[in-house]
This record gives C-alpha cells, sequence and structure tokens, in this order.
C-alpha cells in the first residue's frame, strides 16, 4: 500500500504571513498524523520562506509516523538534518531562489558528491531518497551511489496529465520499473492531487510513498484538513 506523506510546508507559509504562530505548526502535524497522515514531509530552503530551521527540531519531538525533510544537502542542510535524524531524506538539487523544486539530480554528473552525501545519511541510519526526473539513466544513476530510493519528480505527469494520461504517465512507468529492478524503494512527488493521483498509483507498480502538499492543502481550505487527508488515502486504495 503506498503511503501518503503530507507536506506542510504551505501551513508554514500561512503561518509566517502574519508572523505569529496560527496555525501551529506542530499541531498540524500532529492532525494531520490523527487524521490518517502516514508521513510528514517538510522542505526547509536556505530563505525559510515557508518553514524554518526550528520548525525542524520541534516538529523531529512530535512526528510519530515518518518524518521526511527534502532540501539541497548543502552544508547547513545536512548538519542539520544529520542532527535531527529523521526517518528519511530526500535530496533534491533546488537552486536557492528557485520559486519551487523544479528538476530531478543528474545523477551522473553529481556521482562522487551524492555518493558522499549518502554515505553521512547511511551513517546515521537515515534513509536516503534522490530526487529524479523519470529518466531510467538516472534512476541507475541513484543506485550507483549507493541510495535506498529515489522519487520520481512528477510535475511534468502532472501537466500533461489532462492532455493525454496515457503519454503523461509513460516515463514514470519504465522509471519506475528500473528502480525495482535495482532494489531501489520508490517514491514520487510534486503537483500530484485528486484528479491524477488514482492514475499514477494505479500505473506505477511499487510505489511506497508520495509525498503531497501544495494540492492537498489548497483542498483543505473547501474540504477540511481529515476530510482532504482521507480523500488522497482513498486515491491510493
Ligand atoms: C521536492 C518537491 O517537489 C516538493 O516537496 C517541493 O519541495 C515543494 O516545495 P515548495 O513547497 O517550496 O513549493
Ligand atoms: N516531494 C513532493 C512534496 O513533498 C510535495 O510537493 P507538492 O505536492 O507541494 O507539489
Amino acid at each position: 500500500m503506498t503511503r501518503l506523506s503530507v507536506n506542510i510546508n504551505k501551513v508554514a507559509t500561512i503561518r509566517n504571513a502574519r508572523g505569529g504562530d496560527n496555525p501551529n505548526l506542530v499541531q498540524v502535524a500532529k492532525d494531520c498524523e490523527r487524521f490518517g497522515a502516514e508521513g510528514i514531509t517538510i522542505h526547509p530552503r536556505p530563505d525559510e520562506r515557508h518553514i524554518r530551521y526550528q520548525d525542524v527540531y520541534d516538529l523531529k519531538k512530535v512526528v510519530t509516523t515518518e518524518f521526511n525533510i527534502e532540501g539541497n544537502p548543502q552544508d547547513r542542510f545536512m548538519d542539520l538534518v544529520l542532527e535531527v535524524v529523521p526517518e528519511q531524506a530526500t535530496l533534491v538539487p533546488d537552486a536557492e531562489h528557485a520559486i519551487t523544486s523544479n528538476a530531478g539530480w543528474d545523477t551522473i554528473v553529481h556521482k562522487d558528491f551524492l555518493t558522499d552525501v549518502i554515505k553521512a545519511l547511511k551513517e546515521k541510519g537515515i534513509r536516503s531518497s534522490i530526487f529524479v526526473d523519470p529518466d531510467p539513466k538516472m534512476v541507475e544513476g541513484a543506485a550507483l551511489i549507493g541510495a535506498d530510493r529515489v522519487e520520481l519528480y512528477t510535475e511534468p505527469y502532472a501537466t500533461n496529465y489532462h492532455n493525454d494520461k496515457e503519454a503523461a504517465i509513460k516515463d514514470y512507468i519504465l522509471a519506475g520499473e528500473k528502480a525495482i529492478e535495482l532494489g531501489l524503494g520508490l517514491n514520487a512527488g510534486h503537483d500530484l492531487d485528486l484528479k491524477n493521483l488514482r492514475y499514477f498509483g494505479e500505473e506505477i507498480k511499487g510505489l511506497d510513498e508520495v509525498s503531497i502538499g501544495h494540492a492537498l492543502i489548497c483542498d483543505a481550505l473547501y474540504y477540511g484538513l481529515e476530510n482532504t487527508i482521507q480523500l488522497y488515502k482513498r486515491q491510493l486504495s
């Protein structure tokens, strides 16, 4: 069964908008788990536009499902992750001022760097997941680096889904099959939503986890957080 990890970045965006502590991020994380989330994902970016570094320490104390910290493994991020020791670290090649994550790693070009990062995570017992485009060659590169999992970057799928879902999913099926063939765990995320999630989950065999944030939090404005988490989980059942 594919696990749903709820990304609460956008809850932090709302909190930061007024400079206070409403909504309280720790309480929202606890409630997401109570409502059925099987993981909590956060992405502390260098400019702390939403998740702040202090949030990571605060959330570590309360997350009881799986804590997944995403980010570009620069020194500050790695120091944080190796201190907090989440269940999973997802490595994302984000430029500092990118509006959001917009590409996967070139696991061939960055092999040496990522190998050292993965080694440091392994020494702490942290599961590593490498954010990649749906390209079997990048999946192969992730396996050579020693990653535990890959996370398939699903924005292109989401963008193309409404035009031609069979064409949109094709590369993801091939990349997912390569991951399973090589013994890698398989995650996916970015722009998944209530319209495109079920088809993705049905077509991608062996999918361990999806991490979903932006669309889920937007949907929660209309359907409520508990109902929304249940709606997303029903797309995966
Ligand atoms: C890695 C990924 O695709 C998302 O988790 C992304 O990190 C979302 O970041 P924002 O919430 O800052 O758009
Ligand atoms: N890794 C993807 C993630 O955590 C959330 O992405 P999105 O649903 O906010 O696009």
